[in-house]
């Protein structure tokens, strides 16, 4: 069995069915939904919080009310679908990107030899230099549903729908009679009942997101303590949705990211030899991204507020070969410091705090809601924790303002849809700080900000916004473009005022 599709789920997102979970016996007479995935199911307030986004007064003054309920409507719609390609981003520290698509694609074509799906084409983006995009396809109609049955929850539902083979840890339940080899469907659990201890047969709603092979038992996987559990539950042979599984494949010259994100690293445009901070770094898709721009010289300063978070920094650093990363665990709020004394050598600044004007770039890739995740199978964020991210996010920007050299670029990020994290933000940080200047950015991919702020139109012209539905792009984008996750970009030159 090819461990390539194999997925580490974060201890955070498996909740392994105790060995007593017995809701086999009721499994097969639960319906199934018969779209190939529901629309995303949200807390009604938070719904009504980003259709007030969408449907703002300045908006619907300028396109209609009709207009902006439609793309409210598509948005939300789209949440639930994986973007239409995988986007892999290459380390080309030490290799070309034709050389690794070249061995990419002949790894797929191994891949995929015993499948019953064509081998995806894997293609160099147009403008991207060093970004490569695999077309996703599906929903595949007509899958067979099999009598045996496996429950995962949201979070490995949606690593599988793009591409992911079952972790064995992942696996939340399975009917009674499952054996090692066994043709088995595979179900989300998108409500999360599941997770509440397995006493009662599990009756909520889930999920078809497509058939697989068990490489492991029922009793395999609940008769050993879940620390103990490893390799691969299930290998998924017919994904409802088609995406290639990368993890663990090419893991030293390769980065599964989102487009819009390999975007902020470019818009940032980071130079070898320079001091750059990424504020709010793990896993360090970012990080390393910047890194690799640099070809490995100068510094990436990557910070985060758990050791854990930073040890994934260090982890993909390493497998990546960038060695001038330095991450550290530390709250990017308080990451300048007047007192602080920098090490005189370029390529170690040392520890956190870091006193005014250090560095070249700073990114702040803030913590948000996260709205423009796809595919997202449940969310649970209430309304109170939606409105209390402007406010986190806001205290990281003095210290980023800061820390960086006048003159020099500051990148703002969010992955999530609302005006507050987004356009607002961008008007309470020039307000704020009127030493920023909110300035163009290359490569434009996305589309303007939305209306709702003070923001002029020339400057929401300036922000990036990739909308789940994509038809703010323009006319001439690669199709790899206008079907992304929601991401958000804004940039700034810190000038002497
Ligand atoms: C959007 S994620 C960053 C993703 C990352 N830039 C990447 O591309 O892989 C936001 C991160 O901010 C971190 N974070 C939250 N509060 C922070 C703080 N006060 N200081 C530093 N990092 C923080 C979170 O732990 C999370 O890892």
């Amino acid at each position: 069995m090819s461990v390539a599709g194999s997925i580490r789920l974060f201890s955070r997102h498996i909740r392994v069915a105790t060995r007593h979970c017995r809701y086999a016996a009721n499994m097969s007479s639960i319906p199934t939904s018969p779209a190939p995935l529901p629309r995303l199911s949200l807390d009604p307030d938070v719904e009504s919080h980003i259709k007030k986004t969408y449907c703002n007064s300045q908006v619907v003054a300028a396109i209609g009310k009709e207009e902006a309920e439609r793309k409210f409507h598509i948005t939300i719609d789209r949440l639930s679908l994986p973007p239409g390609y995988t986007t892999v981003r290459v380390c080309t520290v030490n290799r070309t990107r034709d050389l690794i698509r070249e061995e990419l694609q002949q790894l797929l074509k191994k891949e995929y030899s015993n499948k019953a799906a064509p081998c995806p084409p894997v293609e160099p983006h147009p403008v991207l230099p060093d970004v490569l995009v695999i077309p996703t396809t599906g929903p595949h109609p007509n899958l067979q549903h099999h009598t045996k049955e496996i429950m995962v929850d949201i979070h490995c539902g949606a690593a599988i729908l793009r591409g992911a083979h079952i972790f064995a840890p992942g696996v939340l339940g399975a009917t009674a009679d499952v054996q090692a080899g066994d043709q088995v469907s595979v179900y989300v659990d998108v409500e999360g009942k599941c997770l509440r201890g397995f006493q009662k047969p599990y009756s909520g709603p889930r999920v078809f997101v497509g058939n697989g092979v068990a490489r492991m038992s029922r009793d395999d996987i609940f008769s050993v303590a879940q620390e103990q559990l490893s390799g691969i539950g299930v290998e998924m042979t017919s994904p409802l949705y088609g995406c290639p599984p990368l993890n663990d494949v090419m893991s030293d010259s390769i980065f599964l990211q989102n487009l819009p994100s390999t975007v902020a690293g470019h818009v940032l445009d980071p130079q070898p030899g320079e001091r750059v901070l990424d504020m709010c770094a793990a896993p360090g898709g970012k990080t390393t991204h910047l890194a690799t721009l640099m070809s490995n010289q100068g510094a990436v300063i990557a910070l985060d507020k758990s050791q854990g978070k930073v040890d994934k920094v260090m982890a993909n650093a390493r497998r990546l070969g960038l060695t001038c990363i330095q991450a550290y665990m530390f709250d990017g709020g308080k990451a300048a410091s007047e007192a602080a004394v920098c090490e005189k050598d370029e390529t170690s600044l040392g520890d956190p705090p870091y006193p005014p004007n250090t560095f070249d770039r700073v990114l702040v890739d803030a913590p948000c809601s996260a709205l423009g995740q796809r595919p997202a199978l449940g969310n649970k964020m209430k309304l109170k924790t939606l409105k209390s991210y402007p406010s986190y996010q806001r205290r990281l920007f003095p210290a980023a303002v800061q820390v960086l050299k006048t003159g020099c670029t500051l990148v703002y990020s969010t992955c999530t849809l609302t005006l507050e994290e987004n356009e607002g933000q961008v008007e309470w940080l020039l307000n704020t700080f009127p030493c920023l200047e909110l300035v163009p950015q290359t490569p434009y991919l996305g589309g303007p900000g939305l209306s709702g702020t003070s923001l002029t139109q020339d400057q929401l012209q300036m922000l990036q916004r990739f909308e789940p539905w994509g038809d703010n792009r323009g006319e001439n984008s690669h199709p790899s473009d206008r079907d992304t996750i929601g991401f958000f970009i804004a940039k700034f030159i810190k000038r002497a005022r």
